[in-house]
């Protein structure tokens, strides 16, 4: 709601309530008519304030009130009653102002914002476009190019970029509040006329045509098939060219499309799935809210390789004192430098200090005797690790939490080699580690509750998107994208080739398709492990049975490239063929296509046509399979964790929501039906077979997404 006060005589301020960000709900908006209405009917009223409660102006429309029918009063016309009232109207704006909560301002005459106010348009990442007036009122008041560039983006402003651009008219460190009450009595019984930004003409730009094409070229380029970037071209581009109430209407129209979309669901899931994995809980009841994290002020990393330098940097950015260990010297001299290189320019683009001073190398263990946290980030070596962890278990105060940022070693038996398994927690990072966004923090049995939160905590300072799983064979992300690559493989094997697959998951969303993505990270990670599971064998075999491993297919076909020494991006060779060793531009290689050729002949497989259906149902199937089974284990609490570390970490479009919402969207019956068709095609791969999970699920009529977490505990309850 809205309440309404009259302070220093003559000026109606008009204060926003609806915590925690004082969205425009139903309420709201009438609360807002209702107040101005009250300050335009006072004649005592000369001019106007509106502000928000508890610091912040506003977050925009209420997002929750998007699924259900929308009532109440409109956006569009209150906003319209605003910029024609006849007395200034003056937006105070403090913490954010956001979406629906900008177009508010821009209907106000004035606006006027604390300095460390964060204003933006970001309905692009929500799949809409700024329908309140905002395409149209933006361009109009600060030009296309700046408009373009906030509306296509999302991105949020400082209250001194909103200043330079013109967003607002006045920034203030003191009270925000004060201040524009001090200037609203100001600017009382002026003339409102040239502060109505609908009547503006948009700026003058030359060449307008060349610029759209230009920004609509590159949009397209970027969005990967999201469809809101191109709207909201298409907007500013009404904007630009057509009359204000004409515009409106356009806006309208685009609107209309994507609020009903799928991507717009998908990406509204998006935001507040990466805000449900904060409230996280482990199956032994452990929550969120009821266990308290550590502080950490002071933490260290073991073994400074590429992992090693990314959480260094990670964690110096965020303010902590780091000790940074590495036993050889040659390694640690060529760390600092990276490290120092990478702090530098980070605090370059951010416009701050570089954290310099907060790392301090060491090459001696003992060094980290008096920190709160441990990161160990050897080599993926479990006697290696072990002996890291008895070191550190030796040498640490009591209470230091040890974390392990192995991707695939067993977390619970490092723990166990500990005196003190309650305080060892996976903490798995993703390269380079102080760029990517996700963080899994992976708990054993005998975690404690403090130990998760703590971990969880410090990603969350860190600016992770932190999601808490259990301990498994590749915890989650890496666990599902086994049978995905598995199944790419195999299609190879059928006959198709790298590229047809990579152009069918890139048409999906994905920034890379799974061989340029092997080929960029090294297709000697995989052979290592396979090698570790006893799979590779030498590559003469020929003929059905040499394709059976451990009693289920299995294709050579990565393990013959890495005996070949073609281990992607890195050698100039893999999937595909680049310029030279360590370059990125990926090109079809003629010796790829022979090879495969010459392996379906020596073990007889006849190639056929393969489509881009079957590689997205066989791949992404596969792998939404797999999440299935990760909750009826219990490894990850809810479809919401397994969808947000898919979207941070794995490149999975945004806009289809994750893969378990987008096989929510797919529908669960046809899922079901495609892995039964796959699996009786391919009896030998247990990928395809269909979890357990995903059948009961479809045998209780396929609940919505938001409903499968009570329908996982009833089933389990009935077993
Ligand atoms: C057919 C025509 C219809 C026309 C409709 C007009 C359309 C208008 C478009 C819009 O305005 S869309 C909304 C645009 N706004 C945003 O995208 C802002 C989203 N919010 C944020 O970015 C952040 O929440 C914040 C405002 C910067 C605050 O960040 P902070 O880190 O402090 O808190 P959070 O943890 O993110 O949020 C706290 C809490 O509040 C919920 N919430 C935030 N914003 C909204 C919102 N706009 N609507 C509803 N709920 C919101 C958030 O979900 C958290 O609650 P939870 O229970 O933990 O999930």
């Amino acid at each position: 709601m809205a309440e309404y006060n009259r302070v220093s005589e003559c000026v109606g301020v008009i204060t926003l309530r609806n915590p925690p960000v004082n969205a425009l709900s139903a309420a709201v908006r009438q609360g807002i008519v209702d107040a101005v209405q009250r300050a335009l009917s006072d004649p005592n009223v000369k001019s106007v304030v509106i502000c928000g409660q508890n610091g912040i102006f506003c977050g925009g429309a209420d997002i929750k009130e998007f699924g259900s029918n929308m009532t109440g009063h409109p956006l569009i016309p209150m906003i319209h009653a605003i910029e024609s009232a006849n007395k200034p109207v003056v937006a105070a704006i403090e913490g954010s102002a956001l979406g629906g909560g900008l177009e508010l301002a821009l209907g106000c005459h004035y606006r006027i914002a604390h300095s460390k106010a964060r204003l933006g348009l970001p309905e692009v990442s929500l799949g809409l476009l700024p329908a309140a007036g905002g395409s149209q009122r933006l361009p109009r008041l600060i030009g296309v190019p700046a408009a373009l560039n906030l509306i296509t983006t999302g991105r949020h402003v400082t209250a001194a970029e909103a200043l330079q651009l013109g967003i607002v008219d006045q920034v203030t460190d003191h009270n925000t509040v004060d201040a524009a009450v001090k200037f609203a009595l100001s600017v009382a019984g002026r003339s409102l006329d040239p502060r109505r930004i609908s009547t503006h003409p948009c700026p003058q730009q030359p060449d307008l045509d060349a610029l759209f094409e230009e920004v609509m070229q590159k949009v397209r380029q970027s969005a990967r098939g999201a469809i809101a970037p191109i709207a909201c071209v298409q907007a500013v581009r009404a904007a630009a060219t057509l009359p204000y109430a004409q515009g409106m209407e356009r806006e309208r129209e685009l609107m209309a499309t994507l609020f009903t979309s799928g991507q717009a669901r998908a990406l509204q899931y998006c935001f507040f799935a990466e805000r449900a994995v904060g409230r996280w809980r482990m199956p032994s009841g452990a929550r969120w809210d009821t266990s308290k994290s550590r502080p950490v002020h002071k933490a260290a990393v073991i073994g400074l390789g590429t992992m090693g330098r990314g959480i260094t940097v990670a964690l110096a950015q965020t303010g902590l004192s780091v000790i940074a260990v590495e036993t050889q010297e040659k390694q640690l001299m060529e760390a600092k430098q990276a490290i120092s290189g990478m702090l530098e320019r980070g605090a370059k683009r951010r416009g701050v200090a570089p954290a310099l001073d907060g790392v301090i190398y060491s090459q001696n263990i003992q060094a980290v005797a008096d920190v709160d946290l441990v990161i160990e980030a050897v080599f993926e070596d479990i006697a290696l690790k072990t002996k890291v962890f008895q070191q550190l278990s030796a040498v640490c105060k009591p209470g230091t939490l040890l974390c392990t940022n192995t991707s695939a070693l067993d977390v619970d038996q490092l723990a166990s080699e500990t005196p003190n398994p309650e305080l060892v927690v996976g903490m798995h990072f993703f390269a380079p580690a102080h760029v990517m966004k996700l963080l899994e923090v992976v708990y054993g049995p005998r975690s404690s509750p403090q130990a998760v939160a703590t971990a969880m905590q410090l990603g969350k300072k860190m600016g992770k998107a932190s999601v808490a799983v259990g301990n498994c064979r590749g915890f989650v992300g890496n666990r599902m994208l086994k049978p995905y690559i598995e199944e790419a493989f195999f299609l190879l094997e059928e006959g198709a080739t790298p590229e047809l697959v990579d152009q069918a998951l890139e048409e999906f969303g994905f920034p890379m398709g799974v061989f340029r993505m092997s080929d960029l990270s090294g297709l000697d990670v995989g052979w290592r492990v396979r090698k570790g599971d006893g799979l590779v064998e030498p590559g003469t075999a020929s003929g059905r049975f040499a394709r059976i491993r451990q009693g289920r297919r299995y294709s050579p076909l990565g393990d013959l490239l890495c005996e070949e020494g073609r281990f992607g991006q890195k050698t100039g060779r893999g999937w595909y063929q680049y310029d030279k060793p360590g370059s990125r531009v990926a090109r079809s290689d003629p010796w790829l296509h022979s090879f495969l050729g010459a392996y379906r002949a020596q073990h007889g497989l006849v190639a056929r046509r393969i489509d881009h259906q079957e590689v997205l149902e066989r791949c992404l199937y596969a792998l939404i399979n797999e999440g299935f089974h990760i909750l009826d284990d219990g490894i990850a609490a809810g479809p919401e964790d397994i969808d947000v570390i898919y979207v941070s970490g794995y490149g999975w479009p945004r806009h289809r929501g994750g893969p378990m919402f987008y096989a929510n969207m797919v529908g669960l019956a046809k899922v079901l039906e495609r892995l039964e068709h796959y699996q009786q095609l391919h009896p030998e791969v247990p990928h395809l077979q269909p979890s357990s999970l995903l059948r009961r699920l479809v045998a209780s009529g396929s609940p919505p997404i938001h409903k499968w977490g009570e329908a996982i505990k009833k089933l389990h309850s009935q077993l």
